[in-house]
C-alpha cells in the first residue's frame, strides 16, 4: 500500500496561501502607518526571527525524510513564520481595534505552533531512541558525525583510535581482555575494475551492514581504511573473537550481492584478523592487526 506522505513543498505552497490570506486582511481593512510611527528595532528584531525560522524549516525538511515527525515539525514551524512574518506586517500596518482577525493573525498560530512542535518533538525523541539502539554498534561513548564515513555509516579511522583508546583506558584498570578483529575484502580493486566505482561503494556499504547485523550488540564497527573494517571487542578473549572472525568472513563469502548494469552476482571473499591487547597503545594494536592481515592474505582470491 502507497503511504501517504506529504510533499515539503506541500509546506511552502501552505505558507505561501496563509501568508497571501493574512496580508490580504491587512490591505483590506488596514492602513498603512506614518514613517514615523513605525518602530525599527521592532522591524528589525521580528524580521530577524521570521528568518531565522525560515531557516529552521529549510534545515528541517533538507535533512529529514518525510513522515509524522517531520510533518508535526513543519507545521509548527509554518505556523510561527506565519506568527512572526504577520508581526512584521503589523509594524507597517495599523488594523483596526474592533477587527478580531487583528489578535487572531498574530497569537492563534502560537499555540498551535506549540502544540505541533511538543508532539513532534515527543514523536522525534522517541525515534532517536530507536535509531540509538541501532546506532550502538557504531558508536559507543560519544556522537561526532565529523569523525563518521558520509559514504559508508561507521566510523574511520580517527573515531576507531578515540574509541581503542579509551577502551585499553579502561581495560589497564579493569583488566579485561579487548581484542580487536579485522576484516579485510580480498581483490577489492578488481571490483571497481570491472563495475566501476560506484558499484564499489555501494558494495562497501552493503559489506558494512552485513557485518553490523553480524557483530554483538557491544561490539564496534569502524572502517580503517578503503575494504578494511575493524571491529573493536570489549571484554572478549581471543579465542571467542577467532570465532566471530570466522562467522564474519563466512557472512561475507555467502552475501549474495547483485550488480544494478549487468545484475550480475558479486562473489566476495574476505581475509581476517585477530589479536588481543597486551599492554598495547592505540598504534601498536593498529599496527599488529594490519601485519597479520597482510600475513593471513591468500595468495589469490576468486572472483567469479
Ligand atoms: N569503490 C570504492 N573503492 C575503494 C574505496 N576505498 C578504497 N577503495 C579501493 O579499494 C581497493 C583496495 O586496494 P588494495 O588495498 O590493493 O586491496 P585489494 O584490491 O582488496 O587487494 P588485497 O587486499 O591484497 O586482496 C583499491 O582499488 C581502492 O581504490 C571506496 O571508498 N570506494
Amino acid at each position: 500500500m502507497k503511504k501517504h506522505v506529504i510533499s515539503h513543498w506541500s509546506y511552502l505552497y501552505g505558507l505561501l496561501f496563509a501568508s497571501v490570506g493574512g496580508f490580504s486582511v491587512f490591505h483590506v481593512w488596514g492602513e498603512l502607518k506614518p514613517t514615523a510611527d513605525i518602530s525599527w528595532l521592532d522591524v528589525l528584531s521580528e524580521g530577524g526571527m521570521t528568518t531565522l525560522a525560515i531557516f529552521w524549516l529549510y534545515m528541517v525538511l533538507r535533512s529529514r525524510p518525510a513522515g509524522r515527525v517531520t510533518q508535526l515539525i513543519a507545521l509548527g514551524l509554518c505556523c510561527i513564520i506565519f506568527s512572526w512574518s504577520m508581526d512584521v506586517v503589523d509594524e507597517f500596518i495599523r488594523l483596526p481595534s474592533t477587527l478580531l482577525w487583528h489578535s487572531w493573525l498574530e497569537s492563534l498560530p502560537i499555540p498551535l505552533a506549540l502544540i505541533f512542535l511538543s508532539v513532534g518533538i515527543y514523536h522525534w525523541h522517541e525515534e532517536e531512541i530507536a535509531i540509538s539502539a541501532q546506532m550502538a554498534k557504531r558508536e559507543r561513548h560519544f556522537r561526532e558525525h565529523r569523525l563518521f564515513d558520509k559514504l559508508i555509516p561507521v566510523g574511520g579511522a580517527g573515531y576507531l583510535r578515540k574509541q581503542l583508546g579509551l577502551a585499553l583506558k579502561e581495560a589497564s584498570v579493569s583488566m579485561i581482555p579487548v581484542s580487536v578483529v579485522a576484516v579485510d575484502l580480498n581483490d577489492f580493486n578488481l571490483v571497481n575494475r570491472r563495475y566501476g566505482v560506484k558499484e564499489g561503494d555501494d558494495i562497501l556499504q552493503v559489506v558494512s551492514q552485513l557485518l553490523l547485523i553480524n557483530i554483538r550488540h557491544d561490539d564496534l564497527i569502524c572502517r580503517l581504511a578503503g575494504d578494511r573494517f575493524v571491529i573493536l571487542m570489549n571484554n572478549t578473549t581471543e579465542s571467542a573473537a577467532k570465532l566471530i572472525a570466522e562467522d564474519l568472513k563466512q557472512a561475507v563469502s555467502h552475501l549474495a550481492y547483485r550488480t544494478r548494469e549487468e545484475n550480475e552476482r558479486v562473489h566476495l571473499t574476505a581475509t581476517v584478523a585477530v589479536t588481543t591487547a597486551q599492554k598495547d597503545d592505540t598504534d601498536s594494536l593498529i599496527q599488529r592487526l594490519n601485519t597479520l592481515i597482510i600475513r593471513n592474505k591468500p595468495d589469490r582470491s576468486v572472483l567469479v
